[in-house]
């Protein structure tokens, strides 16, 4: 497992704390999240200290580590995101095969923290969603929708000798929601501030923000899939960079031009549009969609390094028209906090500045606020799980438009 700098840094700063207390007052989970991006597991160790009633809780990240997906491990799960390719068999087993991976990275992560396996209480693990279907059809009379994460829990658990929490979005479903993002629950519970309105952007595959207006209530806490995040931008450096899976540090783009007709073509995809509550996935922005940016830089003669430019600007507009549309005429922002791998794209942030500070809204990184851009996911699904195994609600019914708060995520004992 490569240990993230950044987690290694935060690590330092919680050794600086003081040694770590005893097991009465102290709870240690680990969380386990594979995002759309694909690009490995993100493994945390946290500490979880209850605080009194309608305190926060405190955490402090113990270890935070991310292990790349096996290339060929990658290859079959982008081949599953195509539903006629996603047979019965493959999906099975590759289900049992990413519960192996993500014991070994949960195991890594616990002795990466100085811990043992029986002092952890819970393994938190997302999964990797293959995919994700919110928008409700109707069969027999029912609304239905459905999602679809794979990462055997049980497999987990029975590697671990540890409980775990896995497939969490299927419950919020179930209650008539998006199942999605589920992240939000626990940025009310560790972010909110009483005076300043904060905005947290996640930039991973998709890019999703959450609100917290200044002294917010989890009924006012809102949040959405802004679009892509850096899928579209992964996408066509992995297409016309051959050996390149993504734009390091935006280095592509900024030696790049927008072509102006192509982004105003691109700003007309209807997702922008749709009310709320929304969440979108590689279903909408994957392969199919990046087929149609290759064919239209045919056909206006752009080079690739002006595609990367046009798409990271369309990811930056998207972020700054979901503020426009749907956050200012409601709620006016002091700051963004930016999280997910797009942290490390310059390009990418320079541009989301330009697109919102001129509105008066500071953006910064989880790094700039002294947190880890990379771990904060993972973190959330270790809080998740730690709330699910006590039998207590885990979800913002106002987020993802459920009928009401559910305990989310599936125990494996
Ligand atoms: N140094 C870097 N420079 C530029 N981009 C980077 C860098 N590091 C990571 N990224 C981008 O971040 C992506 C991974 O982000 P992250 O791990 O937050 O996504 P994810 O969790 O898989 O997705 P989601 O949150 O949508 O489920 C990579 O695919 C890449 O595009
Ligand atoms: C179905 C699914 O996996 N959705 C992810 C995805 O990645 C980002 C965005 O789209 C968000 O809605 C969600 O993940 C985060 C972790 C969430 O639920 O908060």
């Amino acid at each position: 497992m490569r240990m993230n700098e950044k987690g290694n840094v935060y690590g330092r700063r919680c050794q600086e704390d003081g040694a770590r207390e005893g097991a009465e007052d102290v709870r240690y989970a680990v969380g386990l999240m594979s995002g759309t991006s694909v690009d490995g597991i993100d493994a945390a160790a946290i500490e979880i200290r209850e605080g009194e009633a309608g305190e926060r809780p405190r955490i402090r990240l113990l270890s935070f580590g991310n292990t790349p997906y096996p290339a060929d491990v990658r290859e079959e799960i982008f081949a599953l995101f195509e539903p006629s390719a996603a047979t019965v068999d493959r999906v099975g087993r590759l289900n049992v095969l990413l519960g192996e991976l993500y014991a070994e990275a949960a195991l890594s992560a616990i002795r990466q923290a100085g811990l043992a396996p029986e002092e952890v209480e819970v393994v938190g693990s997302h999964g990797q969603t293959i995919y994700h279907a919110p928008q409700p059809f109707t069969s027999h009379g029912c609304d239905l929708r459905y999602t679809v994460q794979i990462g055997e829990g049980a497999v987990i658990a029975a590697r671990t000798g540890i409980p775990c929490v896995s497939d969490f979005r299927v419950a919020d479903m179930a209650w008539g929601g998006q199942g999605a993002p589920l992240v939000p629950f626990t940025e009310y519970l560790l972010y909110r501030e009483p005076r300043r309105t904060l905005l947290l952007q996640n930039i991973g595959g998709i890019g999703n923000v959450t609100v917290l207006p200044a002294a917010c209530t989890p009924e006012e806490v809102y949040a959405f899939d802004t679009g892509p995040g850096n899928m579209l931008i992964d996408g066509v450096v992995a297409r016309l960079f051959p050996g390149m899976s993504m734009d390091v540090g935006g280095a592509i783009a900024r030696e790049g031009r927008v072509d102006a007709e192509l982004l105003e073509r691109l700003r007309g995809e209807p997702y922008y549009g749709l009310p709320l509550p929304k969440s979108t996935g590689r279903e909408l922005f994957g392969a199919a969609y990046v087929d149609k940016l290759l064919a239209w830089r045919e056909e206006r003669g752009i080079s690739a390094g002006d595609l990367a430019a046009t798409v990271t600007r369309l990811t930056a507009w998207s972020i700054g028209d979901a503020y426009r549309r749907f956050i200012r005429p409601k709620h006016t922002a002091d700051a963004m906090i930016v999280g997910g791998g797009g942290s490390y794209n310059r390009t990418l942030i320079g541009m989301l500045k330009e697109e919102l500070e001129p509105m008066g809204v500071e953006v910064l990184t989880q790094e700039d606020i002294g947190l880890s851009s990379d771990a904060k996911e993972a973190v959330a699904f270790a809080l998740l799980a730690d709330y699910a195994l006590a039998g207590r609600p885990n979800s913002l019914p106002g987020v993802t438009g459920a009928k009401r708060a559910a305990v989310l995520g599936k125990i494996s004992y």
